[in-house]
């Protein structure tokens, strides 16, 4: 029924009064079979005015929908995401928009999702949306802060098990904090100033150095001309804190997930959390954080794949499956998503919002 509406309104058809009802009475009851209410409704949904909330909402998507199907094509996907639109990444939007007018500065939105999650995916249709709503975003990685080939290789000579970029240790973390500093103040940029002012986006090309990856020219944006006031800043690791070093290692100890094995493999784990200690302060300047959370996150792993095998048919360097496969074990040796992601799905202190995805990749609910 939702499909057919909303096609119907995208196509330029006027909608009747029961197929208007229709969608009121879906907006307050979208995923009602599930235990807990949709957030994503919480601040938005005047009840008394339901219709003037509707007529807000189908005129913005039928404002954005073509740029969002062409957004949705540059991508290779061709699922029908109509649907999800409506129900989750507009309110999310929306959501996030109202969440910025608390702020006198720009806000700063952390979305952690394992690998292969959607994570990239979701910033390009949130900012999408965002620009309709007079939102200037600016979406930047936790992998943008990777530090360079350079700086990894003397790494190595210290800890040879940081064979790869991936694991806490590997970032630029004065980099980060430096560019959340400088993007928090944004609005105290003096506006008289005669002179443009810039800011520098760090960049990381996950091709160079036959995959290991370096980082690139700084990607400069002129604030005068776009002033950013929403930055989505996503990443597999983004907010996930330590574990007391004695219950973690008691946990691996007793009963330690694979591809956690050996002592060594023990070791690492322990000596990875004691390195997460130093993103803190990086966390600290995360106003909000959404996380993309996968059931059976060994999806992650197939999506990876997924991701990578695209690239290499549209021409671009990418992993094979082994090589996927060996690169997503180092990341879960290191964070184990069963120990350090699927609970914080349970931890409103530091997650704001959770979107459960399933196997199609699609949002399967939110609290
Ligand atoms: N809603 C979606 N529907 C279909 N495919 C999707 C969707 N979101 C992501 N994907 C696909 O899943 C893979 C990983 O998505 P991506 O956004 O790159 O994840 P991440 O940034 O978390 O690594 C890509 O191949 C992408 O096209
Ligand atoms: O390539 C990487 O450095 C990691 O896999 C993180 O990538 P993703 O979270 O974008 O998949």
């Amino acid at each position: 029924m939702l499909q057919i509406i909303l096609e119907q309104w995208i196509s330029n058809q006027v909608l009747s009064n029961y197929q208007q009802n229709w969608l009121c009475q879906d907006m307050l009851n979208v995923f009602s079979d599930r235990p807990t209410p949709n957030r994503l409704y919480d601040d938005q949904l005047d009840r008394q005015n339901i219709g003037q909330f509707l007529e807000q909402r189908l005129n913005l998507l039928a404002a954005i929908y073509p740029e969002f199907q062409a957004c949705q094509r540059s991508l290779g996907i061709t699922s029908n995401l109509l649907e999800p639109l409506w129900q989750i990444w507009l309110p999310l939007a929306l959501k996030i928009a109202s969440t910025r007018q608390k702020y006198d500065r720009p806000l700063i939105q952390g979305i952690l999702g394992g690998q292969g999650t959607g994570k990239t995916t979701l910033c390009k249709f949130l900012a999408l949306i965002l620009k309709h709503l007079g939102h200037n975003c600016l979406s930047i990685s936790i992998d943008d802060l990777y530090k360079t080939y350079a700086d990894r290789q003397q790494l190595q000579q210290q800890d040879p098990r940081l064979i790869w970029r991936g694991p806490p240790g590997t970032h630029d973390l004065e980099l980060g904090i430096a560019l959340l500093d400088q993007l928090r103040a944004v609005n105290d940029l003096n506006p008289l100033s005669q002179k443009e002012q810039y800011i520098a986006v760090p960049q990381f090309d996950k091709t160079a150095f036959a995959g290991a990856g370096d980082r690139t020219e700084p990607l400069k944006i002129n604030l005068n001309q776009t002033p950013i006031d929403i930055v989505l800043f996503e990443g597999w690791m983004v907010g996930v804190w330590p574990w007391p070093e004695a219950d973690l290692a008691e946990v691996l100890r007793h009963d330690p997930p694979s591809p956690i094995a050996t002592t060594a493999d023990v070791q690492f784990a322990l000596d990875m959390n004691r390195n997460l200690q130093a993103y803190l302060p990086l966390w600290q300047r995360l106003d909000s954080l959404i996380m993309l959370h996968l059931v059976d996150f060994n999806l992650s792993k197939q999506w990876r794949k997924e991701a990578e095998q695209k690239a290499i048919a549209a021409g671009k360097t990418g992993m094979g499956d082994r090589e996927v496969e060996q690169f997503v074990n180092y990341f879960w040796r290191a964070l184990h998503p069963d120990l350090f992601i699927k609970p914080l799905a349970q931890n409103p202190e530091i997650v704001d919002l959770v979107i459960e995805v399933g196997a199609n990749h699609l949002p399967i609910a939110v609290y």
